[in-house]
């Protein structure tokens, strides 16, 4: 890779031989002793000058320093050049000579260039002669790089329409086994044509062989264009002419392709040697894992992660890395990066849901009921599941699977079955989109309480109408009107108060006026004008979801419009499958579901999340390829997450000393929806000192998998409405792993927060208890300065430390030495009465000072 000259290269360059060369030198007073050496371009001139003088013609100036006449020599470069990729990759030593400037000696330097110096001459002419040699030779092997790649190129080609004769030969032999080869010229391209007609073990050995072997049948269809665009089909730049050139050279000339090819040895399975280094165009989104994009580059994830790693990012395979990064680094690496045409899969299914169209019809409501809690809002659903609600079969009973419909005189209603509490709120703002119309439970013997005005929010944040329902008015301490009064505070205004909003007052137990709630929200259905396209292909969202052991997973969907058919292929979430079975809310299997109508789905591959999309489509590949593209999407974000996660962990411990603390959890419950709630729930506890980190969790019951993770990452399990295991419990003795189980979300969190406050340890706090004032300064000899002081705060102590003050700052810090009342050592001495103070170690104690008597204790710190 020198760019220097060495002694050898210029014994080249000069036509001269290296001993000559280095003798010349050695003579010219520069002694080398290796042709390795490098020759300086002082040195070179210098040498230069000396063969002028040994010809007779001095040269003046040369060794002078001012040396008006320059000779640049030509050099030559060694360059690496990478070729190739994946396992073929290789390096490729080239020379690249480059552009020689002979500086022509100026007009002006006048009778040492017109003199004819003959020596100089010389050089420059065998100067030129090799660079002209350098550029013939360059250009011979220019030519000969092209003419490999044409001959590659042609040979690929060729190989590839021999392929494809045979196949068209098989059909044609497979179509007319009995007929003369002549008989059937149309037919048989058209059996072979494009649809990958499955090879027989003759018919793949025959390919094998197409690179020499292969012979194309005298008989074979000629000139036709059918037959033509099949065989170029894909190579779309060839003109009409091209082809049939191409064609009938293809036919008419086997023997000097077959000669051709043996001789570049570039047959089908012959090795080219790629000329020019390959330069991929890779595909990146937002993420990518190291190993994909390695995969893309056709490069070992080692070499990506070494490329990384030069640019000062440490990712291992496994890491994804954010789309800035993997650009630069294949740049790095020579190929070129292209903005992913992210979801594309994802637009097709777009493409898909925008299709639908038809008559818009109009639908139920959905109804979601919220309030504070104990105010009854599971009463409430209850009662009405249980005496509206059809059971359809004899006996049958209503299950809950996240919502249930009812059928009333004045139309379908749909009921959200989430209880409402505070934890639940993100479930309940993901419920306020779907939901039409919110119930707002409110008790009448307890009023509104901080969670009615959540839920009030949380309507109105939604654009949600709500409905008062007035509860518990069974009560004897019930009182609607304070209800209605405090509820005008909040601005929800009853329409006896001028207001627009519906009250019902009734009661969950007694079932008193559940009818009147129900036509209030038909009415209010009606006043929404809520409509939806019934036919068609469905879309809707996942309202529950949990892995069923006998049926596996089960998600109750919610249809938002068309219908929702058995045999239905669809996207959910991450998951895809096709619509084993539908079941309605009394556990009778149905065939469709129309908008508004909850339903459970059977036959999805895996759980989805609530409050997920799903989209029915035409097939399955199409589902299949969403769903994993989301889920690729999902991994690699979490991916990235994963990676900041830790990054902050090591940022937060070295800056702030003991950093900020990690109480890892693992959270299994009954239902998807639980444990996102509680995962969001327990997460938005972190603080700046903790951080509240679920690290694993899922539906279900607690598996040795969870312990384990728990006793590796020193995690507690919160187990939610589940129970662990034999082989958990196990684990979890062995390791003392931290097992809670709860069926109450608030104690969930209460616990979380006591958890965490023994892990967030003792805070050491500084208490003052008392303060006396310097009234006067004695000095004795035993005690050194004596303070005569007034306690005028609280009480001062002796083996407390305590600090002075002058003007409100502090000017010394130690400890009582002396505290005496009337010459008697004493323990404390209260506010109001005079004692005597000797400072430890200090003497300039003055009247007015302050002594401030103070002790440390030990708080426990709580978020
Ligand atoms: N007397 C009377 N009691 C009721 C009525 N509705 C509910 N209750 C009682 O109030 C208590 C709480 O009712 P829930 O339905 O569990 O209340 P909730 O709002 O669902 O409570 P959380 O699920 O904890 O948020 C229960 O003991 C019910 O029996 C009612 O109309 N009258």
């Amino acid at each position: 890779m020198s760019q220097q000259t060495t002694i050898r290269k210029l014994a080249a360059l000069v036509n001269t031989p290296v001993d000559k060369l280095l003798e010349q030198l050695a003579e010219a007073g520069m002694p080398f002793s290796d042709p390795d050496q490098v020759v300086t371009s002082t040195e070179k001139v210098k040498l230069l000058g000396f063969l002028r003088r040994t010809h007779g013609k001095d040269e003046k100036s040369t060794e002078g320093g001012s040396s008006p006449k320059k000779i640049t020599l030509n050099r030559s470069r060694k360059q690496e050049l990478t070729v190739g990729g994946g396992k073929s990759r290789s390096t490729v030593d080239v020379v690249v000579r480059k552009k020689v400037t002979l500086v022509r000696p100026s007009e002006g330097s006048g009778a040492d260039a017109a003199g004819g110096d003959n020596e100089r001459e010389e050089i420059l002419r065998k100067l030129e002669e090799s660079r002209q040699r350098n550029i013939e030779e360059q250009q011979r092997l220019a030519e000969a790089d092209k003419r490999r790649a044409e001959e590659a190129e042609r040979a690929k080609r060729e190989a590839e329409e021999a392929e494809r004769r045979k196949v068209e030969e098989a059909a044609l032999a497979a179509a007319a086994p009995a007929a003369e080869p002549e008989a059937a010229p149309e037919a048989a391209p058209r059996k072979a044509g494009g649809h990958g007609h499955p090879k027989t073990p003759a018919s793949r050995e025959d390919d094998r062989g197409a690179g020499g072997r292969h012979k194309p049948r005298g008989g074979a269809p000629a000139g036709s264009d059918d037959d033509s665009a099949k065989r170029f089909a894909g190579q779309m730049h060839l003109s009409a002419s091209e082809r049939a050139r191409r064609s009938s050279s293809a036919r008419g000339k086997p023997r000097r392709r077959q000669a051709e090819q043996s001789r570049t040895g570039a047959g089908p399975h012959g090795f080219s040697k790629p000329t020019v280094p390959v330069v991929r165009e890779v595909e990146i989104g937002d993420t990518i894992t190291v190993a994909d994009l390695a995969q893309k580059l056709a490069l070992k994830g080692g070499e990506v992660v070494k490329a990384l790693f030069k640019m000062g990012v440490m990712a291992t395979i496994t890491q994804s890395i954010d789309h800035d990064t993997a650009v630069l680094v294949t740049e790095e690496l020579g190929h070129k990066a292209v903005r992913a045409s992210e979801d594309s899969a994802e637009d097709a299914l777009l493409a898909h849901v925008e299709d639908a169209k038809g008559e818009k019809l109009s639908r139920p409501p959905v109804v979601t009921i919220m309030g504070h809690v104990d105010h009854g809002k599971t009463s409430l659903l209850d009662y009405i599941r249980r005496t509206k609600v059809a059971t359809g079969e004899a006996g049958g009973i209503t299950q809950h699977i996240g919502a249930y419909h009812v059928e009333t005189d004045k139309g379908v209603i749909s009921f959200l079955d989430t209880p409402g509490h505070a934890a639940f709120s993100s479930m309940r703002a993901r419920g306020a989109k779907l939901t039409d119309i919110v119930v707002l439970v409110v008790a009448a013997d307890d009023g509104v309480k901080p969670q009615t005005i959540e839920a009030i929010q949380h309507a109105r944040a939604a654009g949600v109408p709500l409905v008062v329902a007035i509860n518990k008015v069974d009560k004897s301490d019930a009182d609607p009107t304070r209800v209605k009064t405090e509820l005008m505070a909040q601005e929800v205004v009853a329409e006896e108060f001028g207001g627009d909003i519906q009250f019902v007052e009734l009661s969950a137990k007694t079932g008193q006026n559940i009818d009147a709630l129900l036509d209030a929200i038909s009415l209010q259905a009606e006043v929404l004008e809520l409509t939806a396209i019934v036919e068609g292909r469905a879309t809707g969202v996942v309202i529950e979801s949990s892995l069923d052991k006998g049926r596996g997973p089960v998600a109750t969907v919610l249809v938002q419009q068309g219908t929702l058919e058995k045999g239905d292929y669809l996207v959910c979430g991450v998951q895809y499958g096709r619509v084993r079975a539908l079941f309605d809310e009394t556990g009778s299997q149905v065939d469709s579901a129309t908008p508004s109508i909850p339903v459970q789905v059977l036959g999805l591959s895996g759980v989805p999340d609530a409050g997920d999309d799903f989209v029915v489509v035409d097939d399955e590949r199409l589902a299949k390829e969403v769903a994993q593209q989301r889920d690729a999407k999902r991994r690699e974000s979490r991916l990235v997450a994963q990676a900041g996660n830790r990054m902050e962990d090591i940022l937060a411990q070295m800056g702030s000393g003991e950093g900020q603390q990690t109480l890892n959890l693992v959270v299994k419950a009954d239902v998807q929806g639980s444990v996102q709630a509680l995962r969001d729930a327990l997460t938005a506890l972190s603080t700046d000192d903790i951080r509240i980190n679920v690290i694993g969790g899922g539906v279900g019951g607690i598996t040795e998998s969870d312990a384990t993770l728990a006793a590796t990452s020193k995690a507690t399990v919160i187990g939610f409405n589940v129970r662990a295991d034999a082989s958990a419990r196990k684990v979890i003795e062995t390791h003392g792993v931290d097992l809670r189980y709860f069926s109450i979300i608030y104690d969930v969190i209460d616990q979380v927060k006591q958890v965490a406050s023994g892990l967030l340890g003792v805070e050491i706090r500084e208490e003052i208890i008392g303060t006396a004032e310097v009234r006067d300064v004695f000095r004795s000899s035993k005690f050194g300065a004596v303070a005569g002081c007034m306690v005028v705060e609280g009480v001062v102590k002796r083996h407390k430390p305590i600090r002075v003050l002058r003007d409100n700052t502090v000017i010394f810090e130690g400890e009582l030495e002396s505290l005496r009342r009337f010459k008697e050592n004493v323990d404390e001495v209260r506010n109001g009465t005079e004692c005597g103070i000797g400072v430890k170690e200090y003497n300039d104690i003055k009247s007015g000072d302050q002594i401030e008597c103070f002790e440390r204790i030990e708080v426990q710190r709580t978020l």
